[in-house]
């Protein structure tokens, strides 16, 4: 085969995926990235930033975008790493957590939420973490005061907890405010995955903002030693670009490994050889939008959000909790079927697992008429 039929052949593959602007795509995380990140993917291509003495202008952004996350995180002093998503954001974190209990002689005792991302199951698997599952609130968030009796409790000895802000499922945030000062109190480390709610929350405006939820989550509370925050996901970066960011640069000496072949000694990522894609989509994509653009973005996907509930409730629909970003759980029974009968008319939604509902994410890909269009093909699953 020559080119020609190659990329003929590789169409054909193509064509069998489904395409965000169809608007079936319900319950990702993902969307269509910016794009002119095809041009920046282009001029990137052969980077590599798993040996950085190469790449110098490729390594200087990736230290730029985490200084330009740290900004709209409240943290000037940020240090991390743009890798290959959240799941390996949250395993870096986990990894710190482990090397600094370990130097600590501190057991790694860690609280962890039912709400969190199956990447934290790895985590737990890969380094023997003791994992603490409080109870949840009726909001799906941590019960604090469990939290609180627990660790006052001596013979328990907890060395770090985790918070999400903005759960896979149901968008909810756990009280990091409280968190903060817990970790505060008892020299525990806390680490919040933000790798969706990062780029939601600083840019969701007051009107969307439910009475009585405490929406802050990063490094402006003390307590908080390292965020995940995904560009991946709504920061409109193509994949891969997942964010870890610590507090300060000392967590750098809980990661690297010496690394005698590369242009630099050490190396703290966990994958090694990775592209500079992700990092430079980032910084052109953030300098592009801006603060404002980012709230616009978010702002526009929440009133699609706010649509999205009103029409449901006037087909019959009642939502598990009331979306704290743009994420809608809608109460079904019989989810699963439902998800099966819709996935027959090409929708596709996802199903939560900590409530009997259906999940949809209103990424910035969704439309009105595919809002629309999707609850009528619902109400219709009801009928017979
Ligand atoms: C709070 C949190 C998450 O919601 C999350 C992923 N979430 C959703 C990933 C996803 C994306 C597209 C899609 O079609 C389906 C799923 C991860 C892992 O992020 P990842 O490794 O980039 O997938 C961590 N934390």
């Amino acid at each position: 085969m020559d080119e020609q039929d190659i990329l003929k052949e590789l169409r054909k593959y193509r064509s069998q995926d489904l395409k965000y602007e169809e608007g079936y795509i319900l319950g990702s995380m993902c969307t269509k990235p910016h794009p002119m990140a095809r041009k920046i993917s282009e001029m990137f291509f052969e980077t590599n930033l798993g040996d950085p003495g190469l790449f110098k202008g490729t390594s200087k952004l990736e230290k730029e975008v985490v200084s330009m996350l740290g900004g709209i995180l409240h943290n000037n002093n940020a240090f991390g790493y743009i890798i290959s998503g959240g799941t390996e954001a949250n395993l870096t974190a986990m990894r710190a957590f482990k090397n600094i209990s370990k130097s600590k002689d501190k057991q790694q005792n860690i609280i962890i939420p039912e709400t969190a991302h199956f990447s934290f199951d790895k985590a737990r698997d890969m380094m023997d973490l003791n994992v603490v599952r409080p109870p949840l609130t009726e909001y799906f968030t941590m019960d604090v005061k469990f939290i609180r009796d627990y660790i006052e409790d001596s013979k328990n000895e907890i060395s770090g907890i985790v918070g999400i802000a903005g759960c896979t499922e149901l968008g909810s945030i756990d009280n990091i405010y409280e968190l903060s000062k817990i970790a505060v109190e008892n020299d525990i480390l806390l680490h919040v995955d933000a790798a969706f709610g990062g780029f939601v929350i600083p840019f969701l405006d007051d009107k969307y903002k439910l009475k009585g939820y405490n929406y802050d989550f990063d490094f402006s509370l003390n307590g908080v030693s390292s965020i995940t925050i995904d560009p991946h996901k709504m920061g409109l970066a193509p994949i891969s670009a997942g964010g870890i960011l610590f507090k300060n640069n000392t967590f750098k000496n809980y990661l690297d490994v010496d690394a005698p072949y590369l242009t630099e000694k050490q190396q703290a990522t966990l994958i090694g050889t990775r592209s500079g894609v992700g990092v430079a989509s980032t910084w052109g994509i953030m300098k592009l939008l801006g603060i404002d653009g980012y709230k616009k973005l978010v702002n526009e996907s929440m009133e699609k959000t706010m649509h999205l509930v009103k029409k449901a409730r006037e087909y019959g629909f009642e939502t598990a909790i009331d979306p704290v970003m743009n994420i809608v759980a809608l109460k079904d029974e019989d989810k699963h079927d439902t998800c099966m009968k819709l996935r027959e008319e090409n929708w596709y939604v996802s199903v939560c697992r900590c409530v009997e509902a259906l999940r949809i994410v209103v990424m910035p890909h969704l439309e009105i008429e595919h809002i629309d269009g999707f609850l009528e093909s619902l109400s219709n699953t009801k009928k017979y």
